[in-house]
């Protein structure tokens, strides 16, 4: 009878946030900086393509064969949260063909403020700003921003061209979390990827001594919607939660 392999869990860490943060970038940055070390493998998520995968591919930092896409066909909070089918097939699929793996990169297409993975997805999730965004969006809140394990605010190289105090951006997103860890990241700033490295080492070392327990950022803030009704101008305020970004009525 063959050897089973030992039970080593494999870390699900989750990376969303809105599109052309430079996800698929952390991602390429976190392969080539600990493929030497660790087993990784890695699922994207697109709305219709795999375009994702195609960029992490040509990028050469991991075997193809490990990097697989899920086309979501719909809005792509749908696919990490809501029915997360599809991607754990990708996610068990890739931990039986490789293991014993050690960590898998789940990438979120891009999405709005209010995405996040459901956690029993993912071990961890990183939710990724960037400053080109504008140096208010840390301010806006949200799941993702305010409770994700780690945010990264991504591209500071960028903000003097932006005309973004990053170091302000990231202040405001540390007092939005509550001392939750916060990283201004930048691909050509060697410090800052030591700090998101070794938050992924930290990480890796809770999962393996049972201290890491997924954590859900929840769903999107409470909000209230005003309706008018055909009886005059009565106007009632009903309070709920749907699946519209912050800042939309209905
Ligand atoms: N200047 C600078 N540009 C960066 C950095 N990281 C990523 N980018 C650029 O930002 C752009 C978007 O990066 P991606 O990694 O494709 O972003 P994404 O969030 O995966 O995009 P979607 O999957 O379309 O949502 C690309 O042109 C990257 O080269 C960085 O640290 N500094």
């Amino acid at each position: 009878m063959p050897e089973p392999h030992p039970t080593r869990r494999t870390l699900r860490l989750g990376v969303c946030g809105p599109v052309g943060t430079g996800k698929s970038s952390l991602i390429a940055l976190l392969c080539r900086e600990l493929s030497a070390e660790l087993e990784i493998a890695v699922v994207t998520n697109d709305i219709y393509t795999d375009e994702d995968a195609r960029f992490l591919r040509a990028a050469g930092v991991l075997d193809p064969a490990r990097i697989e896409a899920v086309e979501t066909g719909a809005c792509p909070h749908t696919a990490i949260r809501d029915d997360i089918t599809a991607n754990l097939i990708a996610v068990e699929d890739l931990e039986e063909r490789f293991a014993p793996l050690d960590l898998v990169l789940i990438e979120s297409g891009g999405d709005n403020l209010t995405a996040t993975f459901s956690p029993a997805l993912v071990d961890a999730q990183v939710f990724v700003l960037d400053v080109a965004g504008g140096g208010d969006v840390a301010r806006k809140g949200g799941p993702g921003i305010e409770r994700a394990d780690l945010l990264v605010v991504n591209k500071t190289d960028l903000a003097p061209y932006v005309s973004v105090d990053h170091e302000q951006m990231v202040a405001d997103a540390s007092l939005a979390r509550d001392g939750r860890v916060v990283i201004g990241l930048s691909r050509s700033d060697r410090a800052s990827v030591n700090r998101l490295v070794t938050w992924v080492r930290g990480q890796l070392h809770r999962q393996r001594t049972g201290t890491l327990v997924p954590a859900d950022p929840g769903p999107m803030a409470r909000h209230s919607h005003s309706h008018s009704h055909d009886h005059g101008d009565d106007r009632h305020l009903t309070e709920h939660h749907d699946h519209l970004p912050l800042g939309t009525t209905s």
